[in-house]
């Protein structure tokens, strides 16, 4: 398997290099299962978490372990938007992205007791890797129709040009 190295918060790993469309191929991050590269990117996404700060808000799966310990430092809560419907969801938020990064649409859902936690807050977004920023402008949405105010977005890794203004300590190659 081919693979390329990436560096974060000093930390390297040689990822696979994966072709989701024909003739792009991209190094794909992977945070689970990984602590000491978790911490090392927690620590430098830190400084980037805008002062005033109420809430962290991710997605499945893999930026999980990392706001997670983001979270921890801060002494902030998190709430995470789910990829799958679950059987015990309320009146969730359902929200289309547009992103084709990994070659599929998608669709995030967040259960109503988690969007009432966005309410009224001040809220950053956590990813780890944006590319054209679709998922970000979900999740945007997504606190927008929680009733919560987006003040800071934050990945670990930049693909390319996102389409909206993102803090990022890293970037990576489309091949
Ligand atoms: N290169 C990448 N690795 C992991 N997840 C991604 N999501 C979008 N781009 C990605």
């Amino acid at each position: 398997m081919e693979t390329y190295p990436i560096t974060i918060g000093g930390v390297t790993r040689h990822v696979p290099l994966i072709e989701p469309l024909p003739g792009r191929r991209i190094p794909l991050v992977e945070f689970l299962g990984d602590p000491e590269l978790v911490r090392a990117a927690a620590q430098a996404l830190k400084p980037l978490v805008p002062a005033g700060t109420e809430v962290l808000f991710t997605t499945e799966t893999s930026p999980i372990p990392l706001t997670h310990v983001l979270a921890e430092e801060m002494g902030l809560p998190y709430v995470v938007a789910r990829r799958r419907r679950r059987p015990y969801m309320e009146d969730p938020i359902i929200q289309e992205v547009q992103t084709l990064t990994l070659g599929v649409g998608e669709v995030l859902w967040l259960d109503r007791r988690f969007a009432e936690k966005l309410l009224n807050q001040k809220v950053t977004l956590i990813s780890d890797v944006v590319s054209s920023g679709e998922t970000m402008k979900a999740m945007e949405r997504m606190v927008l129709r929680a009733g919560g105010r987006v003040v800071g977005r934050i990945a670990a890794f930049r693909q390319g040009t996102p389409a909206l203004e993102v803090l990022t300590v890293a970037e990576l190659p489309v091949l």
